[in-house]
This record gives structure tokens, C-alpha cells and sequence, in this order.
């Protein structure tokens, strides 16, 4: 086992209500072992032996450090007051690009306090908005209600059974499939109330374009025909997608005042209404309202573009635009402008 732990470097630790997830640490291990080589935990999990050494756990520490400095997978720590409590961990899925699988233990002292749904849902939620994933996906030993309902209560929808290796049990068992994407998480995150309608009641009538939401978006291109995008920060709709900057339109703004103040907001530039080209328009349904988008153009700002609120920036030469996930929306603007540049 090599390096010093810079744990924090390699991962920076994400906040969970009163949890903590971070890198794990060398000095983790005889808490790990302590926790995981315990019958009920282990017998639980696909790819734990019974019993569990000190050793591998020290083993695995180190290898989860090199598969976040690697890219190909997140085992974290999760940790309250100092204390380890258990492990949340997602990886990027070999043979199917934009999908991940999830999985999670808790140390049997530990449970019963919703620390896996806490653990397990922000995790998921960081890598939907933070890597270039789309789906994830978890399975659950048939018999393990507890986990099962832990995905559930995070957002997944239950997807078909299929069989796992246990090591632990030495036997393929039957497990339960979860999935969820975007929509699945935000939605469990964000209950949408449902206002009750009154029986017979005909619903009022809307005003022309109540239903329409008005946002302004913007392509910046800079001086060697690069489009900057940005990408929507967890905790937003959608978070993880690329997209134009801009945003909605306040009362009373128009297209062009709403564009100043969110470009200004988002990435500290400033810009005039006169280097704003119209160009084209998305409309497309969106969050049961119907979004139509003008997209303009800008080749000169002052101040250099930075995500102000978080969010990363890419410049992205036209030709490669496509290698970027869009809002469905976004996706007849992308064909115009790279076909215009
Ligand atoms: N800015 C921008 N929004 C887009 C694009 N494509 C697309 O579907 N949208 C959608 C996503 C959002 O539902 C909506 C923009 O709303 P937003 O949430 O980013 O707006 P905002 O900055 O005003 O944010 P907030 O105050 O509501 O949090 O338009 C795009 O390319 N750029």
C-alpha cells in the first residue's frame, strides 16, 4: 500500500444532513473490518467474503483510492461526528456507457436511522449532476426488504429480478433490480403537491401563454469558434445536462434584460443588449408547462466567463457539441449552430 492519504484532495467530502461522505482513509481500516465482518452485514453484500480480514479491508482502502483518481468508481465513507458508519459506493458501468450501479452498507449498530437513504440518495444525486452518467442502477438480494426499501424511498423503480454471485453464501441468488435517472430522483426529492381539484369543477381558463415558460439562452463564442456551455449544478432539474447559459424571465423583463442579468449572475460577464444576435428558438414541452427559449448569439463580453454558482464550464468547438448531453430541447439548437459555425 503506497501514498500518503490526501483523501480530501482526490474527492471533496459531500454533505448528507448530519452525514459526511468522503475518500476513504488507510486509517479507516479496523473500523471497516470491525463493521463488515459481521454475519448480517456481510451476508448482504455480493462481493464481501465471510469472514472479512483486517488485511482486505486494508487492500480495498487503497484500491477504492485509485478507482477515484481513475474515474471508474466512487466507494466513500460515510461518516458522522468522526465515526465511520458504513460505505456508499457508485461505478460507472464497463459495458454500457452513461449507466452506474449503485450500493451501500450500514454497520449493524448503526441502523434504523436513515443513514442509507441519506447516504445512498446524495451520492446518487452527485454523480447524476457531476459525471457523465445518466441511469443508475442497484440490485438488492431478494430477501433484503431493508435495502429494497432504501431505494426506494431515494426515487428508484423496481425493474425485474436477476441472479449474483454472493460470495459469502458461496451461491447465485435472486436479486431485485432498481433503476432511476433524472427525473426519478428529482421528483423523490421535490414532491410536487397536487392541488385537489373540486369535483365537477371545469378548470379555469388560462390566459394566452400562462402555460408557456420563457426562458433566454444564450451561445457565447469565443474567438476561436468555441460555444461555452455549462452545466446545471445538482439540487436543479435536470442537473448534470449541459446546457446554454441563460435562464427564466422575470416579470417584465424582456428576452434581451433577462440575458444581461443571468449572464452577469451566473458567469460574472457583463454584456449589452446590441452584441446579443437573435438566432433561433427552442419549444418543446417541459415540466407540464411548454418552454419556449430564444437562443442568441454573443461574440463579445466583457470579464471572463466563471461559474459563479458552482457550475462547470466547458468550450466546446462546435463539431463536438453532440459529445455534450443536452436538454431534449437543446438538441435542434445544437444541429443549427454547429451547421451556422
Ligand atoms: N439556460 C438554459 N435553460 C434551458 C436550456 N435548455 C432547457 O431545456 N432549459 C430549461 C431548463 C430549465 O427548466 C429552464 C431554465 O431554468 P433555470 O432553472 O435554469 O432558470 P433560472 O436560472 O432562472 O433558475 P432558477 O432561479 O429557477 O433556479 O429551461 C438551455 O440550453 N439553457
Amino acid at each position: 500500500m503506497g501514498g500518503a492519504d490526501l483523501p480530501d484532495a482526490i474527492f471533496a467530502p459531500l454533505k448528507a444532513g448530519s452525514l459526511t461522505l468522503r475518500a476513504l482513509r488507510a486509517a479507516d481500516a479496523p473500523q471497516l473490518h470491525r463493521l463488515v465482518n459481521d454475519w448480517e452485514v456481510a451476508r448482504m453484500l455480493a462481493r464481501v467474503p465471510f469472514p472479512y480480514s483486517l488485511e482486505l479491508a486494508e487492500d480495498w482502502i487503497a484500491s477504492t483510492r485509485a478507482q477515484i483518481e481513475a474515474g471508474t468508481a466512487w466507494h466513500l465513507a460515510v461518516e458522522r461526528d468522526g465515526a465511520l458508519l458504513g460505505c456508499v459506493g457508485l461505478t460507472t458501468a464497463r459495458d454500457a456507457p452513461r449507466h452506474a450501479e449503485l450500493g451501500y452498507w450500514v454497520g449493524r449498530r448503526h441502523w434504523g436511522q436513515g443513514i442509507g437513504p441519506e447516504a445512498a440518495g446524495r451520492l446518487a444525486r452527485w454523480a447524476l449532476a457531476n459525471l457523465d452518467i445518466d441511469v443508475i442502477h442497484a440490485s438488492v438480494l431478494e430477501e433484503n426488504k431493508r435495502s429494497a426499501a432504501v431505494l426506494a424511498r431515494i426515487g428508484f423503480l423496481e425493474d425485474g429480478m436477476a441472479e449474483q454471485d454472493f460470495t459469502a453464501r458461496n451461491a447465485r441468488l435472486p436479486v431485485r433490480r432498481f433503476r432511476a435517472g433524472r427525473a426519478e430522483l428529482s421528483a423523490a426529492r421535490e414532491p410536487v403537491p397536487v392541488p385537489e381539484a373540486p369535483a365537477d369543477a371545469a378548470p379555469p381558463p388560462l390566459a394566452p401563454g400562462a402555460n408557456l415558460l420563457l426562458v433566454a439562452a444564450c451561445a457565447l463564442i469565443d474567438s476561436d469558434g468555441r460555444v461555452l456551455l455549462a452545466r446545471r449544478p445538482e439540487g436543479k432539474p435536470m442537473a448534470g445536462l449541459w446546457e446554454f447559459p441563460g435562464g427564466k424571465l422575470a416579470p417584465g423583463e424582456t428576452p434581451e434584460d433577462a440575458l444581461i442579468r443571468e449572464l452577469h449572475e451566473e458567469l460574472g460577464i457583463d454584456v449589452s443588449a446590441a452584441c446579443l444576435a437573435p438566432f433561433a428558438f427552442a419549444s418543446h414541452p417541459l415540466e407540464g408547462k411548454h418552454l419556449l427559449m430564444p437562443l442568441y448569439l454573443c461574440r463579445r463580453w466583457n470579464g471572463t466567463p466563471e461559474g459563479r454558482e458552482g457550475q462547470a464550464l466547458a468550450w466546446v468547438r462546435p463539431n463536438k457539441l453532440a459529445d455534450y448531453a443536452m436538454p431534449p430541447a437543446d438538441k435542434p439548437l445544437v444541429a443549427l449552430l454547429r451547421d451556422f459555425l
